[in-house]
Parts: C-alpha cells; structure tokens; sequence
C-alpha cells in the first residue's frame, strides 16, 4: 500500500493515499509529491522504487516498516528506498509533522551540499588564493590560487597559521596591523611579501576576516592576491619618477647657479618658469611672474630709440631657430630701472618634436659695457688729466696730416714743456704735482677751441694740435694766450705756485710730413725755448736739428767717456769771509772730448741724469775727489775738505750709503775731508726717506750743504730737522744783490735763517767786491766765486793748496 504525502507548506499539507503501484504512478504523474511511503509489503519492490523514482525524482522515498521499535531512520537501502517509517511513527499524531520536518531537513541537507559545492567552484576557479581557518587558527581550506601563490600544496598549508608564509621581516607589522583591525572591528588589508615554497618571494595583498555566527567566532578566511606584477611595475614608475625627480632638481639647481638669467614661455607667450638670475633681473618673483604675458615681465627696448625692441622668443618660435637678441638691448626692471642685456632665444620642442615654447638666456653686460667703455677711454686718454694722451694724439694728428694733405692746408703742433716744475714735485710731493698738472690741462684746455686737441704725453709735457691753421702765425696767438694763462699763480692747497712753460712750434708740411717728424720738430722747438730762457715760443728752424743731433751724440759719446776716463775734475775754492781763508773747495766736473773738446757739466748733466749714467758718473766724482784728497794729504799739502755734488739719482739709488762708505774705506780719506752738496728739492722730495740718508751720511762723518738754496720749496720744520751743517744761497740771487732789492732781501733773509737755526751759510756766484762786502756785512759765513777763484784742476788747486798757511793738516 503506497502512500504518498505532499507539504503544501509548513503549516498545511495533505495526504492522498493510493492503492497499487499503477494508481500511484499514475498519481504521481499528475502531481509533485514530496515523500512517498510504500507498504512494506509491496511485492517486487526493487522495480516499484525503480519506477516510482523515475516519476517523482525528487521526492523522498520512505518504506513502511511494521516493526514497533526504532523511529524514523534516514538512510538508503538495498530496495532504492532512502529510509523507513515503523508503524508507530504512522499510528502517532506527530506521524504527519514528522515527515514534514524530515523533507524541510532534507531540503536544507540539500542546500548546504548545494552551497558547498557552489563556494567550491568559485574558490577553484578564482584568481585569489583562499585560506581558510578554524577558530583556532588553524588552516581548514586552501584553493589553488593559494597554491599557486604560495607555491605550498594543501598537505603543507593544512593545519598551519595563516601568517606563516609571510615574510619574516613583514610578519611583525601585519600581525599589529590585524590585531589593530579586529580592535577596532575595521577592515583589514595589507601588502606584504610571501616567501614561497621553494624560496623566491613575492608580493601579494592581504585580506582577513572573522568569520562569525553571532558573537561566536567560527574561524577567519584569508584572500591573498598575487601583486607582484603591481609592484614590479610600481617599482620601475618609481625608479622612473626618481630618475625624473632628481634630473628636475639637477636642472633646477643648475638654473639658479648659473649666472645667466632664464626665462621660458608657451606657445601663447606666457612666462613658464624664470630662474633666479631672471627673477632678480627682471624684478618679477616665479609667482608672480608665472602665466603672465612675457612682454609684461620681460620689457626690452631698442637703448638708442627707446622703441620696444622685437620679442625673441616670438621669433625663436615662429622661424623654429635660436635667434639672438636685438644689439644694444636694455631690459625695463619692474621698479623701472634698466640694464643693457644680451644673448639669445631659442625654441622648446615636445616629445614629437612640435615647437611647444622658447626659452630665452641673457645676462647683464651693463658693467662690461661701462667697463669697455672704461677700458677704450683709458687706453686713449691720460689717467691724471683725462686729456688725450700719446696714443690719441698721434692718432688725432694723423687724421689732421691726411686732411690738411688733401686740402693743401696747414696744421701746428704745439710741444709745452713746464719749466721747473720737476721742483715742484721733488718738494711738494707727487701730490701737488699731480694737482698743479691737472690744473694746467684745464687752463690749456680754455686757450684753444673745440675743433683743437690738447693731449698730454706724460710728466710735464703738453702737446696742442691746432688741426686748421691758414698760416703760422696764427699759432703765435695761441702761444702767447697760453704764457699769459699760465702767468696767473696756481693756487694749489695751501700753496701759491707759479708755472711758466716753454713752448715749441711745429708746422705741417713745413717741419714734417708725418706724425714722428713733426712730434720732433715741436719737441726740438720747444728745447729751443728753454734754452732762450724758458717761458717763452719758439718755430721750429731747421738748425734746431743740428742740437738734437748733438743731444743724441752727447748721449753715446758719455757712455764712452766714462770708459776712457775722459772726464776730470775741477776744484773751485770756498773762502771764510771775515778772515779771507780757504775753508773748503767744491768739486766740479769736466769732460774733456776728443772731438767736442772740453765741454761744461750744463752741457752733458742732463743727459747724463736722463739715461741713468749719472750714477756711475757720480760714483767716479766721489771716488776722485777723496783720491785727490789723500792725495794732497800724502803729499803733506794743506787739504781743505772737499764738497761733491749728488744727483737725485744717485741719492735715491739703493747702493748709494753702501758705495759711499766704501769709498770712504778704500780710499782711506778722513770723512771729515769729505762734504756732500744736496740741491733744496731733491731733500724736500720724500723728506723722510732723505731724513734717513742724511742721518746715516752725518754719522759717516760728512758735512752736509744744501745747495742752490732759495729756489725750491723748503719747509721750514724739515730745514730744522735735517741734519745740515751748511745752507748754500743760490748764484741767482747773488748775481744782483747790489741792484735790485729783492734779491738783496732775500740773501739777507737766508742769512738771517743761518744765523737762526745755527747752520752756516755760504754764497755762491760771488764775483765782485760789491758782492762780497755786502755778505760781509750781512755776516754771511763764505762765500764761492770768480772772485775768490775759478774752478781748477787739480794741479793748478794744489798750488792755491800749498798757499795756504793754516790749511788743514791731517
Ligand atoms: N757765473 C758764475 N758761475 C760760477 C761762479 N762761481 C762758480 N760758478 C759756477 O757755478 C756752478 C756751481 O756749481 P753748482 O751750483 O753746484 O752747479 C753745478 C752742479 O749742479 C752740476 N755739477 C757739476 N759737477 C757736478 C758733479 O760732479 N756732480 C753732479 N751731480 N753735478 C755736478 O753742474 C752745475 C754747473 O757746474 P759748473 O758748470 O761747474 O758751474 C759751477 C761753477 O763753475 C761765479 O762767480 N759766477
């Protein structure tokens, strides 16, 4: 007997019952039933199971059992059944609720085993690795991912920690990291390295959660993900980015510590970066300065025009080259100031090689430029006076001889040579010297007009170049503005000087057709006035060459000299005054030429002085004179000390001191028949240093004059200090102190000082009795002269010598 039971739902379900397996398949047929229960009793039951499964497939299929013991058992038997129902169950109320608990757990046996296969599938099929673990931590499941991964088969990962295959030097921070997230019950995910199987790492992502059934932990399920292909990847951007970082920087800082100021903009013409030389020469800081128009923070103009001078970078963009910016730029700064710049444009190119900007580099050039400027004024232009000097000149007189040439005309140079002032310098310093120079440039510069060209060639020698002349007459003019502009005293400090200037006058074409020829012709002219007395003008005459040619001979012939011994020494006397005794005698030079004959110290000195052959001409009068001194006294004359004189070449030489004691040693003559004449100028010039030679000569034993006294520029507290025993009153003054009163005044005043200061005095030039009674009466200590004697050899002084009743005897 079938029975066949369908739950509608759990609260209602119906029971149909049938007899014979054709009524029930044939039931069966119609409608779905859940159980269906056979009479234990069915007769072949192996082919009514058989049969009854395949109309209701799903439906479970019980047998009825008469037996009283046991319940309802669950389970498949031989017969197809999948389990019995006894006769107690039937006959009991709970029969029907029973069955329809046994179909609902059924339907949840099969749900499960569906999920469960379900959740298998995904997990094998899934890219993520799945660890799965009980609530003790202990892995339960893993997939193939997992496997894949870790590179450990279910047999290794069985049973393990889920943190096992991490890496140890990760493994810390992940499980603080986990233990954070179930504290704060967030989500939990981590990028960590698994050390797979056989070794090799790799990256993989993390993430765990708790599985739970209420508050009931039931275990955790691990994904892991596989990121080393991310990381990879990641590694190289990063490596990438570095690389991109640090080549950013290193063109960064270069950019702000290259001098050059940089500055680039886009297509559109905007500013995109500046340096720091940009931002410091264009006044805008990058902020400021960035998406602005370039001609806003980079305003040039045209430095002659003042018009705005073409963009750069529009044209390095448009004609796709590197172009350089307009000559004679300046930039307009953003307070306004300017700069001259310079340099270049050139444009920006993309990845595709499409011009995408330019960028413009300049530097300042306003120094170098001042500087230029500085530099081609100075190479043309004398230092002191900013006159032109001989590289200007000669260049200005050059142009004048080309159009004078093509004009048929005339042209003058005029040479100025300042007399004395050499004086001047050596007493008053290079200081005032340089000053009074400045102001004569300044009154020579206001006699002439402005088409002339007053030049100065060093020391104290002017040159005028009157460029348009229509004869040479109408040079005197200018000659004579400049003697009387000169003729006013200069007043320099606290100093009134006066300047005189001897003037030289050369004519184009008369006196020279080139620049050298005529330069000479003035310079000879000029000589020639000097020797007409100073302060005056001279034309150039062809015989003045005859003097510079004797000039140059002189020069070659001394050298000379000097070898062959042609020069010699003369003895001129100093006499005491009141007693009429000889007190001294100053050594003079002569030089006998063999051609020229005997020619005067004025004659050769200079030149002597000018070419350096003074020192050892000067050596030569000193070693003489004490010669001729230990002469006199070996030959038991009476010897009077002998005066040489010294150049200020040889005073300022570094041998001198030494050269002069060891004349004194070698010669062996007492120092005291050894006196040394200083003219005033040399000592006043650097009185100092002179102080020191003075001091270490007057401790040698040497008597000290100065010579020429009166015509320099002696400061009255150096005159005290100096350790002079003698002041010698220049023949200029002497010559007319019976005439003219000036000169008288100022003999006596000298005189007077002597007295003052306790120095002796002697004058010079004496050649009447007029003279001599007029000292006397003065009380003038000696006196040197014509009228005492005229300079001798030696062997015509030995004799005045021998007169001498009370010479000094060694
Ligand atoms: N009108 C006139 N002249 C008189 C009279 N008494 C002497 N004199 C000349 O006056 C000059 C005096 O010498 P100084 O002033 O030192 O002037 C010297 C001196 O500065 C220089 N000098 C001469 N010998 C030497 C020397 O050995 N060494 C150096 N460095 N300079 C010398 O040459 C200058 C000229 O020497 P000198 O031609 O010998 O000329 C000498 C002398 O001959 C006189 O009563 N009337």
């Amino acid at each position: 007997m079938p029975l066949a039971l369908t739950v509608a739902d759990r609260a209602a379900y119906r029971v149909e019952r049938v007899t014979g397996l054709a009524d029930a398949l044939a039931r069966l047929n119609q409608d779905g039933f859940d159980v269906v229960v056979l009479d234990g009793a069915l007769p072949d039951r192996h082919q009514s199971v058989a049969a009854l499964r395949q109309a209701t497939p799903h439906a479970l299929i019980l047998r009825f059992s008469a037996e009283h013991e046991g319940g309802i058992e669950w389970r498949v038997v031989g017969d197809g059944t999948q389990g019995r129902i006894t006769r107690d169950d039937a006959d009991a109320d709970g029969f029907l609720p029973t069955l329809a608990t046994l179909v609902a757990h059924r339907a949840n046996q099969e749900a499960l085993h569906l999920s469960e296969a379900r959740f298998r599938s995904i997990s094998e099929a899934s890219p993520l690795g799945i660890f799965v673990s009980d609530d003790q931590g202990a892995c339960i499941y893993t997939n193939p991912a997992y496997h894949e991964i870790s590179g450990l088969n279910f047999g290794e990962t069985h049973g393990t920690d889920w943190s096992m295959a991490i890496h140890p030097d990760d493994r810390p921070g992940v499980l603080a990291q986990w233990h954070d997230a179930l504290r704060n019950q967030t989500p939990f995910q981590a990028e960590v390295r698994f050390v797979r199987g056989d070794g090799s790492v790799v990256w993989t992502r993390l993430n765990r959660a708790v599985t739970q059934d209420g508050a009931m932990c039931l275990g955790h399920v691990e994904t892991v993900e596989d990121i080393s292909q991310r990381k990879a990847t990641e590694a190289v951007l990063r490596a990438a980015e570095d690389d991109l970082f640090a080549e950013r920087e290193r063109a960064q800082v270069t950019l702000n510590s290259i001098g050059d100021a940089v500055l680039s903009t886009n297509m559109q013409g905007s500013v995109t970066y500046l340096n720091s030389a940009a931002e410091t020469m264009t006044g805008w800081p990058l902020a400021d300065a960035l998406g602005r128009p370039l001609a806003e923070v980079f305003r040039i103009v045209d430095g002659t025009t003042r018009q705005n001078a073409p963009n750069p970078a529009q044209r390095a963009i448009s004609e796709d080259r590197t172009v350089g910016l307009a000559a004679n730029c300046l930039l307009i700064r953003r307070d306004g100031t300017e700069s001259a710049i310079e340099d270049s444009a050139a444009p920006i190119h993309n990845r595709d090689g499409q011009v995408a900007g330019a960028v413009i580099v300049f530097h300042d050039v306003s120094k170098s430029h001042a500087a230029a400027i500085k530099l081609a004024h100075l190479a043309q232009h004398d230092f002191l006076t900013g006159l032109p000097n001989r590289v200007l000149l000669t260049e200005r007189i050059s142009q004048a001889i080309g159009l004078a040439h093509r004009h048929h005309a005339q042209a003058a140079l005029l040479f100025i040579d300042l007399d004395h002032f050499k004086n001047i310098n050596d007493s008053l310093g290079h200081g005032v010297g340089d000053q009074m120079l400045k102001a004569v440039a300044e009154r020579l510069s206001r006699c002439v007009r402005a088409t002339d060209t007053v030049g100065r060639l060093g020391g104290d020698e002017f040159l005028i170049l009157l460029p348009e002349i229509d004869q040479p007459e109408d040079t005197v003019w200018v000659a004579e503005k400049i003697l009387a502009s000169l003729a006013t005293p200069f007043l320099i400090g606290e100093h009134e000087l006066h300047v005189t200037p001897s003037i030289g006058i050369g004519i184009y074409p008369d006196d020279g057709i080139d620049v050298d020829t005529m330069m000479q012709s003035a310079d000879t002219a000029m000589y020639h006035a000097k020797s007409k007395g100073r302060n005056n003008h001279q034309f150039f005459t062809s015989e003045m060459n005859a003097r510079v040619v004797r000039r140059l001979a002189i020069e070659s012939r001394l050298h000379r000299a000097l070898k062959q011994g042609e020069f010699e020494l003369y003895y001129q006397p100093k006499m005491d005054l009141v007693s009429g005794k000889m007190t001294g005698a100053e050594a003079l030079i002569r030089w006998h030429d063999p051609e020229l004959g005997l020619v005067v110290p004025e004659q050769f000195m200079a030149i002597a002085e000018e070419c350096g052959l003074i020192v050892p001409i000067g050596r030569w009068v000193l070693r003489e004179a004490c010669r001729q001194v230990q002469t006199w006294l070996a030959n038991g004359l009476h010897a009077v000390p002998v005066a040489v004189n010294i150049s200020a070449l040889e005073f300022r030489h570094k041998d001198f001191l030494t050269s002069f004691a060891l004349t004194l040693k070698e010669t062996g003559v007492p120092p005291r028949f050894v006196q040394v004449e200083l003219t005033e100028s040399l000592l006043m010039h650097n009185a100092e240093s002179s102080m020191a030679v003075l001091r270490a000569l007057k401790r040698m034993g040497i008597a000290l004059v100065i010579d020429d006294f009166g015509t320099g520029y002696s400061s009255l507290s150096y005159l005290k200090q100096f350790p002079i025993d003698t002041l010698k009153i220049d023949q200029s003054f002497v010559r007319d102190i019976v005439s003219d009163g000036d000169d008288a005044s100022i003999v006596s005043a000298v005189i007077g000082m002597g007295i003052k200061l306790k120095r002796r005095v002697i004058a010079e030039g004496v050649e009447t009795q007029e003279q001599r009674a007029f000292l006397l009466a003065q009380h003038c200590d000696e006196a040197q002269g014509y009228l005492f004697g005229y300079p001798v050899p030696a062997k015509e002084f030995a004799l005045s010598l021998d007169q001498q009743v009370h010479g000094l005897r060694e």
